[in-house]
């Protein structure tokens, strides 16, 4: 087994580049603190614990296409909000025989960008998409290691455990929520020789940029206090930012934040605004809706001063802030909503209330907008009486079980009841039993103490089960909950107590439990792969989400989806459009709905209608298939009865629809379905029509935007809402064949 890592000579002032053979990959020729020696240190002997070997194996097991699509699906949202910052990132690096990669909080690899040479050689030691590079499956490694420490990273040459990366110097940085979970890791990877000190720099900077995006996302409803010691810092990326809930809670804050407060997230939630600045939400709301308003400096109780500049979103504010002793009102359940990151349900974010104008402190309950369960019925009557039944048991202590098919919205819907909850102020805790390694699951739900095993974060960890006391924890793909640690977890949910691994002290906790699978948890019992004890204290009532295949409120559900991501404009789908969606048996449910719209949202810019063109590929090609299946066995299109839109349905789609009072009729076969009422089926049309690739699709938009603009890049760039940069090396791509 291996010993423990000595770097000879740390501390030797030397750049590789400058030994006698530049190709000889030390780590020890970097200016290497005492921290960073120690960190690898123990990286090394977690590796040799885990009994890793140092030479190359050849099995890197990559997940397949489409569980890659499933784990990015997972983690969308962290991408869209990562995605322009990588961009910017990778300009910097540019030509630097790097790359910038993308990881999720287990260090599976959602996404790179590179320069093509250095993808190539990465690919050999499968630094690509859908390969894990946690330390327990690559041993030290940037990524890997910056999980465990839970800090900003660099892994250089032969610091890497396994000989094969070697060659690579690393620099990583976590990507934390909020609250202080894990979202990702952002990493840019070399060639060893191109190290330079200032990357790492670079991706701290931008992991913070992808850090404050999310929060701004999450708490875009809520007052946000922007603050630094130094009046000329706010705006940069060096500021706190602090959540504000109406009753003046911190509900969110930012690693800048904590930083200068020297609070952990914890302690800062202990706060309110009055404790720790000194002033109320009222004074902040009427010094700061004058756009003119100046910072406000404040003084924390240990002398400390700062400057602090409140942004809120002013309609709904104004209307609050004449009467802030009734505490829970509507956005006030919003606050907590964001909190939990519910942002991400696109109903719990909607600004429709701010935009009624209604100022003077009369928005009543009925007008504000719809947040929680409401949000998510949008006419279908399945829909609606799982709702219903739901609403039923809310605050009854019984536990809620989502059943549905991946994408149906199991999530959201349990977003949806805790933010409808009693418990809407207190924590929501997701966890996925599906995406955590097995050997880490029960140390991420029960915590653990300092040194419980080897592997474990420095500091030993609070569980999810404790991070969630008091509110509601979230067991998403409870069917792959270890059958091992099924007994433990009917334990801790039957004593509601929890004892960390390594500790001999129980901690009290009250949880509402709200549990989801896509699995059948019945053939699981019968097959011994789930605890039938365990299956009736999880299930006080079982829900399940309908297939989209099934529901009626589609049209319904695009246009929320249309105005979410595209709010500036009323885009509508072609009638083409329509007919493909509902001929369409939607696999992925909701969330392959919500993806092919946001690319269509994205294609379709500058334009009012969606049309087939602005589609993907694939989608285009699997419709194709399903609609020529369906042709070849003369299978009707089983569309569910229609229901229009709650909206204005005619914004959606330019086909012609029943008004919503309509008589609720099933949808005739397709064959003899009459066409102002229901689009033709499929078929007919798509299999004449060429498939162009998403890529063609791309640098069709940005070519005739380069056109349009007379050959001027940046006209285009800013009209298209990207980089200079990313138009040339799109174009150089194109022209170069690749
Ligand atoms: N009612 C809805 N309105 C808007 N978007 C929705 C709705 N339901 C689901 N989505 C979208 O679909 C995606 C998937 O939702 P969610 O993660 O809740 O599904 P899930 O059933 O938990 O999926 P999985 O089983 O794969 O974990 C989300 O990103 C969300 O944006």
């Amino acid at each position: 087994m291996a010993g423990p890592y000595t770097p000879a000579s740390a501390g030797l002032r030397m750049r590789p580049g400058s030994s006698s053979d530049p190709r000889r990959p030390i780590a020890s020729a970097l200016p290497l603190d005492n921290e960073h020696v120690h960190k690898i240190d123990q990286s090394h002997q977690r590796c040799a614990a885990f009994g890793l070997s140092r030479i190359e194996r050849l099995d890197y097991s990559p997940l397949g296409r489409s569980d890659l699509g499933v784990v990015r699906e997972r983690n969308q949202r962290l991408y869209a909000h990562a995605a322009p910052v990588m961009e910017m990132l990778y300009e910097q690096i540019v030509n630097s025989e790097s790359m910038v990669l993308l990881c999720d909080a287990t260090g599976t690899i959602l996404h790179s960008i590179g320069d093509q040479d250095f993808l190539n050689r990465a690919s050999k030691v499968a630094l690509q998409p859908g390969v894990n590079w946690s330390e327990q499956a690559k041993g030290t490694n940037a990524v890997g290691t910056a999980l465990i420490e839970e800090s900003p990273t660099l892994v250089h040459a032969d610091e890497h455990y396994m000989h094969a990366n070697h060659f690579l110097t690393c620099s990583a940085a976590p990507i934390l929520d909020p609250r202080g979970n894990i979202l990702g890791v952002l990493d840019v990877s070399g060639d060893q020789r191109s190290y330079h000190q200032h990357t790492m720099g670079l991706v701290k900077m931008s992991a913070r940029m992808i850090e404050n995006h999310w929060l701004t996302d999450d708490y875009r409803n809520v007052m946000r206090l922007h603050f630094h010691s130094r009046v000329e810092f706010i705006g940069t990326l060096m500021e706190g930012i602090l959540a504000v809930s109406q009753d003046g809670k911190l509900v969110g804050a930012n690693r800048g934040a904590l930083e200068q407060l020297g609070l952990s997230g914890a302690a800062l939630r202990m706060h309110t605004i009055s404790s720790l600045f000194g002033t109320t939400v009222a004074a902040l709301v009427d010094r700061f809706r004058s756009p003119l308003a100046t910072p406000l400096p404040v003084e924390l109780s240990s002398g400390r001063q700062f400057h602090v500049y409140a942004r809120f979103n002013w309609p709904v504010w104004h209307a609050a802030s004449s009467g802030f002793a009734a505490e829970a009102t509507a956005s006030a359940a919003q606050a907590a909503g964001a909190e939990a990151g519910a942002a991400e349900a696109g109903g719990g974010g909607s600004s429709a209330g701010s935009s009624s104008g209604s100022a003077g402190g009369s928005t009543a309950a009925g007008a504000a907008p719809a947040t929680g369960l409401a949000s998510l019925s949008l006419g279908d009557t399945q829909f609606a009486a799982l709702i219903d039944k739901i609403r039923r048991v809310l605050n009854r202590d019984i536990p809620i079980l989502i059943l549905g098919e991946t994408g149906t919205g199991k999530e959201l819907l349990a977003r949806a009841i805790h933010q409808d909850s009693e418990r809407a102020r207190q924590p929501f805790v997701a966890v996925n039993c599906a995406s955590i390694p097995e050997t880490l699951i029960e140390a991420e739900l029960f915590g653990y103490e300092e040194g419980a095993f080897t592997g474990a974060r420095r500091k030993g960890a609070v569980g999810k089960i404790v991070q969630a006391n008091g509110g509601t924890l979230f067991l998403d793909e409870i069917g792959d909950m270890p059958i091992s640690l099924q007994a433990h977890l009917l334990r801790v949910l039957q004593e509601r107590q929890v004892t960390p691994l390594g500790s001999a002290k129980s901690v009290s906790v009250d949880v509402t439990l709200v549990c989801a699978t896509h699995r059948n948890l019945r053939e699981m019992i019968e097959q011994k792969a789930f605890r039938e004890d365990l299956y009736y204290r999880l299930n006080g009532l079982a829900v399940r989400l309908p297939p989209l295949r099934e529901r009626s409120d589609l049209m319904a559900l695009v246009e929320r989806i249309l105005d979410r991501e595209s709010p500036e404009r009323r885009l509508r789908l072609s009638p083409e459009v329509v007919r493909l969606f509902q001929g369409y048996h939607w696999p992925g449910n909701v969330r392959q709905l919500f993806n092919v719209l946001r690319t269509a949202c994205v294609m379709a810019s500058g334009e009012s209608l969606i049309t087939r063109d602005h589609l993907s590929d694939d989608f285009i090609d699997d419709a194709r298939r399903v609609a020529q299946q369906r042709a070849a066995s003369a299978e009707p299109v089983v569309a569910p009865v229609f229901v229009a839109p709650t909206g204005p349905a005619q914004q959606v789609a330019a086909v012609p629809m029943p008004p919503a009072a309509a008589p609720v009729e099933p949808v005739p076969p397709a064959a003899s379905m009459p066409a102002p009422q229901m689009p033709a089926p499929v078929a007919a049309r798509l299999p004449d029509e060429p498939a162009m690739s998403l890529e063609d699709i791309e640098l069709r938009t940005i070519q005739q935007a380069v056109d349009a603009a007379g050959g001027n890049i940046s006209v285009a760039a800013k009209r298209l809402g990207i980089s200079r940069n990313t138009i040339y090396r799109k174009l150089r791509w194109r022209s170069d064949g690749r």
